[in-house]
This record gives structure tokens, C-alpha cells and sequence, in this order.
């Protein structure tokens, strides 16, 4: 018998159960198949992958083609997760674009849903692809393709005016068609009060336990990336004897909501 692929409804009646939807990013086809062994919900080929794989400063320099190439090798061999796939910087900036850009993610690549970032300056676009047939994933908070406007990788909505702003964005892009939304960086009360009010699934990262989801980049949390990883991950190498224990660990933790915990969360 074959598995049933995840799915935008799959992560709604999740959300309708209360049952915390565990994500990760996911590059290549040897993680796909860890990573769904170990229960993972969603695959993000995220446009981190410019970060952790490439050794780029940011996702800026991530083209279409690399994430073309990434989201093939993860779901050529998955059989169960969502392959949630980013769309690179730029590459939805006109509305050509975003169709050839989800055209090639979704026939070339494989995805079962794409990643954009933004709020209203994506809703249009998020309106075109959704009736065309392709899921949509929202992205609010930090914005990472916009760093060199932000000027670096900050918490977002932290007064009164930004927490409106991202609040009136995310009522919007589900209004628009997205079916999950990924909120990065912002407080844990805002993320909890936005997963409560929206009908879409709510993925949360740095935003606290109380979204419907949550999201980490896999080199993170095994501990692999050089230097500092952001303080809302957590290295789940640390208590684990091997990849697929640190994995499982994650998992557990992110459905019985131990993850993430007081350290990993800013008020
Ligand atoms: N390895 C990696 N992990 C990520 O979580 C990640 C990426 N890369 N690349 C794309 C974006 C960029 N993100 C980042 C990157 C760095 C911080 C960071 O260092 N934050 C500081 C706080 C900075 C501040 O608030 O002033 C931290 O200590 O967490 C946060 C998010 C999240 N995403
Ligand atoms: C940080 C997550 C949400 C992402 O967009 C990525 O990994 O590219
Ligand atoms: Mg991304």
C-alpha cells in the first residue's frame, strides 16, 4: 500500500486536532529519507541552503536553479512529508516570474507547495498562483531576502505598529489563498494570538510553543553550522548518539511541546 502524501488539508485537520506540526530543512535525498523516517511533517528546501550548503553571507545569491536542483534531489525520494520549497530572492518579483518559477519548483523540482516572503507586497501574486492550481506557503517577521534593507537578521514586531503590520499581512495573504504561513522571529505572544485567530496552520521559528507548528534548519539544530546558530535553535547532538536519535528527539519534543523552551524563546 502507498503512503498518503501530506498535504495542505493534512496540516489543517492537524491544526483542528491540535497536533503540532514538525518541520525541517531539507536539501538532498539522504536527509529526505531520515527525516521522514523519523516522522517530519514538512521538508523546507529552504533558501538557507545558500547559508549552510554554499557558504554564501545570505539566501540573496540563491538562484532559481539551485533550488530547482535541491527540491529534485529531496523529493525524488520522499513519500510521505510536504516538500515545501522557497522561491529564491526575486524570482516572484513580477508575476511572470512567480509562474515560471512555481512551474519549474513544482514540475521540474517536485514541490508540493511554495515559500514566498512577505506580506502585501506579495498578495497579488499569492492570488495568482493559488488559482492556478499552486498551494502557497506565506512567510512573515524576518524576512531574510530583505536583510539588505533590515540591515541584519533581527526580531520583527516587537512594537505596537510592527505587530499590526505583520497581524493585518497575515489575515491578508490567507484571504489572498495561503494555506500555511511560516512566522520567523517575531514574539512568542504575538505568534500564539496569530495561530489562534488565522484557519491556516501556522509554522513558527524563534516565535515561540505557541504556533501550530514548528520549523528549524537541520544544521542548526545537528549542531554542524560553524560559529553561532541563532539563539532560538537548539544542537540536538548534544544529548544524542546519532543523527536519526538527534532527529527523533526533535520530533518528540516539537509534538509534546518541550520544544522550544524558555531559552529558546524571546518574550
Ligand atoms: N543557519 C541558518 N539558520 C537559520 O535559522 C537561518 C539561516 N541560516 N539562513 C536564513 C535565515 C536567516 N535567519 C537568521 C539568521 C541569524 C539569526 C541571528 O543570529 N539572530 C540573533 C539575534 C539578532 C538580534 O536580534 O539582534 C540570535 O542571537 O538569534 C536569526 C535568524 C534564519 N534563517
Ligand atoms: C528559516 C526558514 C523558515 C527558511 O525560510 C529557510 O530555511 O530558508
Ligand atoms: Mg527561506
Amino acid at each position: 500500500m502507498t503512503v498518503d502524501r501530506i498535504t495542505s488539508a493534512t496540516l489543517r485537520a492537524m491544526k483542528r486536532r491540535r497536533e503540532p506540526i514538525v518541520s525541517l530543512t531539507c536539501y538532498d535525498a539522504a536527509f529526505c529519507h531520515l527525516l521522514e523516517q523519523a516522522g517530519v511533517d514538512v521538508l523546507l528546501v529552504g533558501d538557507s541552503l545558500g547559508m549552510v550548503l554554499q557558504g554564501q553571507p545570505s539566501t540573496v545569491a540563491v538562484s532559481l536553479e539551485h533550488m530547482v536542483y535541491h527540491t529534485a534531489c529531496v523529493s525524488r525520494v520522499g513519500k510521505r512529508a510536504l516538500v515545501l520549497a522557497d522561491m529564491p530572492f526575486l524570482s516572484y518579483a513580477t508575476a511572470e516570474r512567480a509562474l515560471q518559477a512555481a512551474e519549474r519548483l513544482m514540475a521540474e523540482g517536485g514541490a508540493g507547495m511554495v515559500k514566498l516572503e512577505g506580506g502585501a507586497a506579495v498578495l497579488q501574486t499569492v492570488g495568482l498562483l493559488t488559482r492556478f492550481g499552486v498551494p502557497v506557503c506565506g512567510h512573515l517577521g524576518l524576512l531574510p531576502q530583505s536583510v539588505h534593507q533590515i540591515g541584519g537578521y533581527r526580531y520583527q514586531g516587537r512594537d505596537d505598529a510592527g505587530a499590526a503590520r505583520i497581524r493585518a499581512d497575515a489575515l491578508a495573504l490567507q484571504e489572498a489563498g495561503a494555506s500555511l504561513l511560516v512566522l520567523e522571529c517575531v514574539p512568542a505572544e504575538l505568534a500564539a494570538a496569530l495561530s489562534a485567530e488565522l484557519e491556516i496552520p501556522v509554522i513558527g521559528i524563534g516565535a515561540g510553543s505557541g504556533t501550530d507548528g514548528q520549523v528549524l534548519v537541520l544544521h542548526d539544530m545537528l549542531g554542524l553550522t560553524p560559529g553561532r546558530s541563532p539563539r532560538f535553535s537548539r544542537n540536538f547532538m548534544a544529548d544524542a548518539d546519532s543523527v536519526s536519535q538527534a532527529v527523533a528527539a526533535y520530533v518528540a519534543e516539537v509534538r509534546s511541546r518541550a520544544f522550544p523552551g524558555p531559552e529558546q524563546t524571546l518574550a
